[in-house]
């Protein structure tokens, strides 16, 4: 099965333009100030609308107060909310039940301890997004362009559904993909050039990677 395609921390036309080309399910837009890939929801907004209808639109927050989903929600009209920092399972059913949106709620993982809290969000998060864990000193929590051990969520039941982001690009994803029961991949890092830069180019090859790793092998001969 086609695995869905998160580009995140989109911030011009034409990033957005060539992700939509290239087939992404879903686009991110970054609303932690902190980061290089911010975005104002009124910008992001503008920058959405030849997704709509094509692609999921994903506004990323960390930790939000209902003011900021107030407006991020009333400009940008997200599909999906991820929750990219410590929010409770009551604060995800409280966002749910404010807002109507679906939930893809984040776990930055280094060690097995950091996916001990998963049960608590099932049946409550709509989907996950298992990313790296921030290395010591950075103040983004995510998009720091890490991997984690994958085989950690080798316990994860088929039946939970999952994207798998950190440190991804053309290079590792096929292998990201063989080694987990992922559903979907999200990348940042790997299709830029420096942070918040994102190259049409990266873009591209990222997507080539993809279609070769879903591509079926064929015998010799045939
Ligand atoms: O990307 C950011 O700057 C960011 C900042 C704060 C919270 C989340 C952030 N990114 C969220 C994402 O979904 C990234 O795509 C994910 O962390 C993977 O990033 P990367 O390792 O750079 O591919």
């Amino acid at each position: 099965m086609k695995p869905d395609i998160k580009i995140c921390g989109l911030k011009t036309p034409e990033a957005v333009d060539r992700a939509l080309k290239r087939g992404a399910t879903h686009i991110g837009f970054i609303f932690f100030e902190k980061s290089p890939r911010y975005i104002e929801p009124d910008l992001a907004a503008k920058l959405a609308e030849p997704a709509r209808g094509k692609a999921k639109i994903v506004a990323v927050v960390v930790d939000p107060t209902n003011d900021e989903l107030d407006e991020i929600v009333s400009l940008l009209k997200p599909d999906i909310l991820q929750l990219h920092g410590s929010e409770s399972p009551e604060h995800v059913l409280t966002i749910k039940a404010l807002y109507g949106l679906p939930v893809m709620k984040v776990f930055s993982v280094r060690t097995a301890d950091d996916l001990k809290r998963v049960e608590a969000y099932i049946g409550i998060a709509d989907r996950f997004l298992f990313d790296a864990k921030a290395p010591k000193g950075s103040e983004l929590p995510g998009g720091n362009g890490i991997s984690f051990d994958w085989s950690l969520l080798g316990w994860i039941d088929e039946s939970i559904d999952y994207m798998l982001s950190g440190g991804l690009n053309k290079n590792n994803v096929a292998d990201a993909l063989a080694s987990t029961k992922a559903r979907g991949i999200d990348v940042s890092s790997g299709v830029e050039t420096e942070p918040g830069v994102k190259s049409v180019a990266l873009i591209d090859e990222f997507f080539d990677a993809v279609e070769k790793a879903d591509a079926p092998v064929m015998a010799p001969g045939s």
